[in-house]
């Protein structure tokens, strides 16, 4: 996996001009254009024109483009793909993926055009038989990353909203495991009340210390709270730098282990270290494009 930044991914609905139009200027690290439950069933057919034109015209710049289209049990998934296909998507999210064969389902479509030779594919996780399929949907071809579907899987549970995700903390675990097994991106799921900052940082928070990526946004306002909780802060790149400068001491006198702030220091922490500060600078290189 390399550091592509994924702290925040923003969606838009692909009916909303205005939103599209503003997103070529807001700081997401990727944008997640919607197609499925943030369009009305009677735009559906308007905003998948809407979307491919604008995503033929208009230049995003270096944040990631994942188009969710809808899933092809529903009335609109194969024309969402034809009409998207014409605008050469980055990435293809597919929503409600239960297994493996969804995905070969679409890679064999997207193998079948030429527009889309290179397009990777994302899946929504929010199906318990997606949870439980995670390890062989992660592994599935052109698979790029998962996107955690926390609203649909409250649905499915039936299990309540908490501070604390309780609930969801088996399906993130899984989920996130099978991500890493299989070397994709792994992002958290949307926060609702997207005018709560302070609950906003909270979920932010956890997502991170369980080994998210980043975290779906639904509003500009939850972008800021995003970046920074998922970027390395100066005291972890402090002691990324610190750690390494002691190893490389340590490896110079011929020794396999350092101290550093009263904890040991081995190899596995300096790949570690390294990745902080390979993040860190992504994120900077990142910050730089968009400006
Ligand atoms: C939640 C909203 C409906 C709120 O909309 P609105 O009341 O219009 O917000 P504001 O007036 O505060 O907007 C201020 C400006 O920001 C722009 N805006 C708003 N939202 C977005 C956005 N998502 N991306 C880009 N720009 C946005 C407005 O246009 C205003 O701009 P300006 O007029 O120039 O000042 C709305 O935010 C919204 O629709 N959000 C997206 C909802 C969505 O995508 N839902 C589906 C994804 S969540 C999901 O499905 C998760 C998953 O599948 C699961 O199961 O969990
Ligand atoms: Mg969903």
């Amino acid at each position: 996996m390399d550091s592509r930044p994924f702290r925040s991914a923003l969606y838009i609905p692909g009916s909303k001009e205005r939103a599209l139009d503003k997103a070529r200027s807001l700081a997401a690290d990727a944008i997640i254009f919607d197609l499925e439950d943030a369009v009305a069933i009677e735009e559906k057919a308007n905003a998948r024109e809407l979307l491919a034109q604008t995503l033929t015209a208009a230049d995003y710049g270096p944040r990631a483009k994942l188009v969710r289209i809808n899933g092809f049990d529903t009335d609109w998934g194969d024309a969402d793909l034809a009409v998207i296909a014409l605008a050469r998507p980055e990435a293809v999210l597919l929503p409600k993926v239960n297994s493996a064969r969804d995905i070969q389902a679409l890679a064999a479509k997207l193998e079948g055009r030429e527009e889309t030779s290179e397009t990777k594919i994302w899946a929504m996780m929010e199906t318990p038989l997606g949870i439980l399929n995670a390890q062989e949907i992660a592994a599935a071809p052109r698979m790029a990353g998962f996107v955690m579907g926390t609203n649909d899987l409250a649905k499915e549970l039936n299990c309540r909203f908490r501070a604390d995700r309780l609930p969801m903390q088996f399906a993130l675990q899984t989920c996130l495991m099978a991500a890493r097994a299989a070397g994709i991106v792994a992002i958290d799921g949307v926060y609702n009340a997207f005018k709560d900052d302070a609950g906003l940082r909270v979920e932010c928070e956890q997502g991170r210390d369980l080994g998210f990526d980043g975290k779906t946004l639904i509003h500009p306002a939850q972008l800021d709270v995003a970046n920074a909780v998922f970027a390395p802060d100066e005291a972890a790149i402090d002691l990324a730098r610190r750690q390494i400068a002691a190893f490389d001491e340590a490896t110079a006198k011929g020794l396999g282990v350092a101290v550093v702030d009263g904890k040991i220091v081995e190899n596995l922490h300096i790949v570690t270290a390294r990745g902080v500060l390979a993040r860190a600078d992504a994120i900077l290189q990142l910050q730089k494009a968009m400006s």
